[in-house]
């Protein structure tokens, strides 16, 4: 666990830029700091690696206040990611990530191989150990930084806006992959962004901030959405708020599926479907892969058929998702795969929709 106790950052100009914050992020958890511009989330994180000293009260990890220990010892305990990576640019790829396992005495050719590794780990090929960051694209260099903070296998993870140099389509992939490493490693971690869609992706709990560095609401998202604590919180989660709670409300068989006549792709639409303004088209291994109009083919079914702007939900995803495949799909039923990508069902968004109504909102 990381602990604030009361603790106040003021600058020698007089800036109150934290001001007593206590808050706790619990161990194994991602606890994302998020608030508007200048509220202090960048001066609380870097407290706790003491690379901003506090004015006054302390910072725990476990039991052990950070004031009390080395400062360089500190930082080695605890793997720091920063926006752009923040990469070594004349050291190799690999060198840059096993440079604080070196710094600790591991062998450089073990370091080296454990560099690889990690690079696999974070979703990149080991042939770019030896590449110069400046030879990776933004994003490849965001996985660096991940894996440079993971190779001295600390169990405290500190991440500064780590995915906001990057496009948002590449930035999503990125969010996506470390809830996957992250559920895998279950790191205590502090993250801060200035993006509320991020935060409550990526949080366990998200702590809202309001300008002079305090916390206006400590939650989990859902609890966030549902109940936010006051207008600010309100007005910082943003619109839509209805819709994005059904994000963290799982489809848990609320839903009853209905059974869809099919085509399938490199054949004619089937004559008694002949007349529907939509068929929906499988592969052959049973996967959708679109709609089409049976008055627009004549003969096989091929992919220029296809109408592509129905999204996919899968059975144990989330109403949100389930609520999205219906009002994206031409024919208005949304399409409802298994795991495998296998084809189960449609809903409509009026069975969703009444399915919500037995949904406690708290
Ligand atoms: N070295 C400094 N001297 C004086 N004031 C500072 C210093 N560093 C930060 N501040 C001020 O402290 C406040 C908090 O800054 P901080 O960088 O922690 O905010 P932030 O929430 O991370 O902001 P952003 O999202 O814009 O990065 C701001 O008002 C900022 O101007």
């Amino acid at each position: 666990m990381i602990t604030f106790d009361n603790v106040t950052k003021a600058y020698p100009d007089g800036t109150v830029a934290v001001d007593g914050l206590n808050l706790e992020a619990a161990d194994g958890e991602l606890t994302v700091l998020v608030g508007p511009s200048g509220c202090g989330k960048t001066t609380s994180l870097r407290m706790i690696n003491r690379l901003i000293e506090p004015t006054s009260g302390s910072i725990l990890l476990g039991n052990e206040r950070t004031g009390d220990m080395d400062p360089a010892l500190l930082r080695r305990r605890i793997g720091y990611v920063i926006q752009n990576a923040g990469l070594f640019p004349h050291r190799t790829i690999a060198e840059n990530v096993a440079t604080m396992p070196i710094l600790l005495g591991e062998k450089r050719r073990t370091a080296l191989i454990q560099a690889e590794e990690l690079l696999e780990r974070v979703g990149l090929p080991r042939t770019f150990a030896k590449r110069y960051p400046w030879q990776l694209s933004g994003g490849q260099q965001q996985r660096v930084g991940v894996a440079r903070a993971l190779a001295s296998s600390p169990r405290y993870m500190l991440m500064d806006e780590p995915f906001s140099a990057v496009d948002p389509i590449v930035r999503a992939q990125l969010q996506d992959e470390f809830l996957r490493l992250q559920a895998d490693i279950g790191k205590t971690i502090i993250m801060v962004t200035h993006d509320i869609d991020e935060a409550l992706k990526l949080g366990d709990k998200v702590a809202v901030m309001r300008v002079g560095g305090k916390v206006a609401q400590l939650a989990t998202p859902a609890e966030l959405l549902a109940n936010p604590a006051d207008s600010f919180v309100a007005d910082f989660l943003g619109r839509d708020r209805g819709y994005r709670f059904l994000g963290f409300v799982g489809v848990d068989g609320r839903v009853e599926l209905t059974d869809e006549p099919v085509a399938v792709l490199g054949e004619p639409v089937p004559a008694h479907l002949g007349a529907e303004p939509w068929v929906l088209v499988l592969d052959t291994a049973q996967r959708p892969v679109g709609w089409v109009e049976p008055s627009t083919t004549d003969g096989p079914i091929r992919e220029e058929h296809l109408n592509l702007s129905g999204t996919h939900a899968r059975h144990d995803e989330t109403m949100r998702q389930i609520l999205d495949s219906a009002l994206s799909s031409p024919s208005r039923r949304g399409v409802v795969v298994d795991g495998l990508g296998t084809f189960k069902g449609t809903v409509t968004a009026s069975t969703v929709v009444a399915a919500l109504e037995g949904v406690k909102v708290s």
